[in-house]
């Protein structure tokens, strides 16, 4: 799955790409509102880069933090990136601390379902979880390259499924 994505991902002009990213922020934006703060996230090599989703939003958007490797992520506004625990640029200590009303979410594979499957540290479950259960769940949307949009996937009980998915070519889950 991931040497897959990697390659198709490689073999895309910088202008095809650029085409790609573009499209797949056209789609995301259609389920979000111009003043909703926006929680994106810093891609690494083989995930979609939501810049150019953040771009269109008046505010900047805030990035996971995690104040150690335990697996307790909340997000602050993006100022300089600094590494956190685990080696992912992250926001600096002081940085305000935000509520997102909308996450866009990373993921390695998905269903048009919204079912997901993440890095495996159940950080976004656990953080969906707790804004739940306070009554201020935000809508999430994955975002995604078509190649990593899968028939099915397991779930476990914890999973929280996404609202909508984006790629490139469509957005999944939209009324
Ligand atoms: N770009 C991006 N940012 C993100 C995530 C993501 O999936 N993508 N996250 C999504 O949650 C959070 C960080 N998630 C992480 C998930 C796993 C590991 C990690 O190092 N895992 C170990 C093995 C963990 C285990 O299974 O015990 C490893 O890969 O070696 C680090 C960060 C927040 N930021
Ligand atoms: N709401 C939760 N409460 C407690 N533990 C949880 C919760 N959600 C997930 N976990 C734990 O986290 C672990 C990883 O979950 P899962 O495989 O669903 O992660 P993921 O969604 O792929 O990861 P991520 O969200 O970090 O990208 C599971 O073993 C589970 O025990």
């Amino acid at each position: 799955m991931r040497s897959e994505r990697r390659r198709h991902v490689a073999s895309m002009s910088d202008d095809a790409r650029a085409k790609a990213l573009s499209s797949a922020a056209h789609n995301v934006m259609q389920v979000i509102w111009p003043e909703a703060r926006l929680g994106s996230y810093a891609p690494t090599t083989y995930e979609i880069d939501p810049g150019p989703c953040e771009v269109r939003q008046h505010e900047p958007a805030a990035l996971p933090w995690f104040a150690d490797r335990t697996p307790n992520m909340i997000f602050r506004a993006c100022g300089p990136l600094v590494a956190g625990p685990w080696g992912l640029p992250q926001p600096d200590d002081d940085c305000e601390e935000i509520e997102p009303d909308v996450l866009i979410v990373p993921l390695l594979a998905a269903t048009a379902a919204g079912d997901r499957l993440g890095q495996g540290g159940g950080h976004y479950d656990r953080y969906l979880e707790r804004r739940t259960k306070a009554g201020t769940r935000p809508r999430t949307i994955g975002l995604a390259w078509d190649c990593q949009l899968v028939d099915s996937l397991p779930t476990e009980p914890w999973d929280v499924p996404l609202d909508f998915l984006a790629t490139p070519s469509r957005l999944y889950g939209a009324p």
